[in-house]
């Protein structure tokens, strides 16, 4: 079996360690190079906690594309990296498989266009863990039977972006099963300005930053004397490994943009 040759930007981030592994421990992945904003020219196996792990460091995506030809590009550092990353990926022929989060309706939409002009598949998943992909499928199914729905966030606090993506993505599939409607009082004011959240579409989205965290979420459904609380919750970020995994091994063959893993995980 041919392997497939694989890009990792962002390795000395959290998220981009454990990928690091990942691509070096799977026999039919080869990790062939790193982007990094520092070490330029150096390799991967020089630097902490990656004894072992050799690959070439480049800071410029452009040459490390012109140089070692890869077959996927994992993305996991910022959303501004993360989006000119992905744009350059499918402007080189490399598919983008993106953990990165912050973007918005628009670049998901120039991206997807972009990857349709070039005819190479895509995957961008707000959230990597079966678990949480579960749970925002089950959302939406609970949503039919409740309109009435708050999703609260929960992170470590070195989190750069409010709300997650995946709070983004509950709510995005919520919306497309339940007519817009705002939620409680029609008279409520906020006497401390975000008390009662942001919204999309009507759907207000709290986020809580506390040291400890990893990654969680509630989305809570309320109704006539009943409430309804799905919940999932990342202790490790080894649980984001198996969905990096597959999304590699799909994005090989498809052709198109694939925004969330519940189109891939059937
Ligand atoms: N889809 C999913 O399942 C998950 C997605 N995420 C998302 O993944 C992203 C990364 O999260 P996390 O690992 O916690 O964040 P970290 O801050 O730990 O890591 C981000 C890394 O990206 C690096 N970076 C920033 N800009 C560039 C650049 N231009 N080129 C190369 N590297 C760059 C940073 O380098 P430096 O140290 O120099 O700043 C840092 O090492 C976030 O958007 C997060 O929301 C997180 C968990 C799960
Ligand atoms: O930054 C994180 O940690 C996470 N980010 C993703 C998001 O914004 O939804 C996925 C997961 O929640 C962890």
């Amino acid at each position: 079996m041919q392997k497939i040759k694989v890009v990792v930007a962002g390795p000395r981030g959290r998220m981009g360690r454990e990928a690091v592994s990942l691509v070096h421990h799977t026999d039919h992945f080869e990790l062939v190079a790193v982007i990094d904003r520092i070490n330029d020219g150096g390799n991967l196996a020089n630097i902490d906690g990656f004894a072992g792990i050799e690959a070439p460091i480049f800071t410029d995506i452009e040459r490390c594309f012109q140089e070692v030809k890869p077959d996927v590009l994992i993305d996991l550092t910022t959303p501004e990296a993360g989006k000119k990353h992905t744009e350059i990926a499918l402007q080189y022929g490399v598919r983008p498989v993106v953990g990165t989060t912050g973007f918005t309706e628009e670049d998901l939409e120039r991206l997807t266009k972009l990857a349709e002009e070039k005819g190479l598949g895509a995957i961008i998943a707000p959230n990597f863990a079966v678990g949480a992909i579960l749970m925002m499928k089950f959302a939406q199914m609970a949503a039919k039977y409740f309109t009435d729905v708050e999703i609260i966030e929960l992170h470590h606090d070195q989190k750069l972006d409010a709300p997650s993506g995946t709070a983004v993505k509950t709510a995005q599939l919520i919306s497309m099963v339940r007519p817009t409607k705002k939620q409680g009082h029609p008279n409520e004011k906020e006497t401390l300005e975000g008390a009662r959240g942001a919204t999309y579409d009507g759907i207000p989205i709290h986020s809580v930053r506390l040291p400890g965290l990893i990654a969680h979420q509630e989305v809570i459904f309320g109704g006539h004397g009943q409430a309804l609380t799905i919940r999932h919750d990342s202790f490790h970020r080894a649980s984001f490994m198996s969905g990096v995994k597959l999304s590699v091994e799909t994005v090989m063959n498809l052709h198109t943009l694939v925004y969330g893993l519940e189109h891939i995980i059937e």
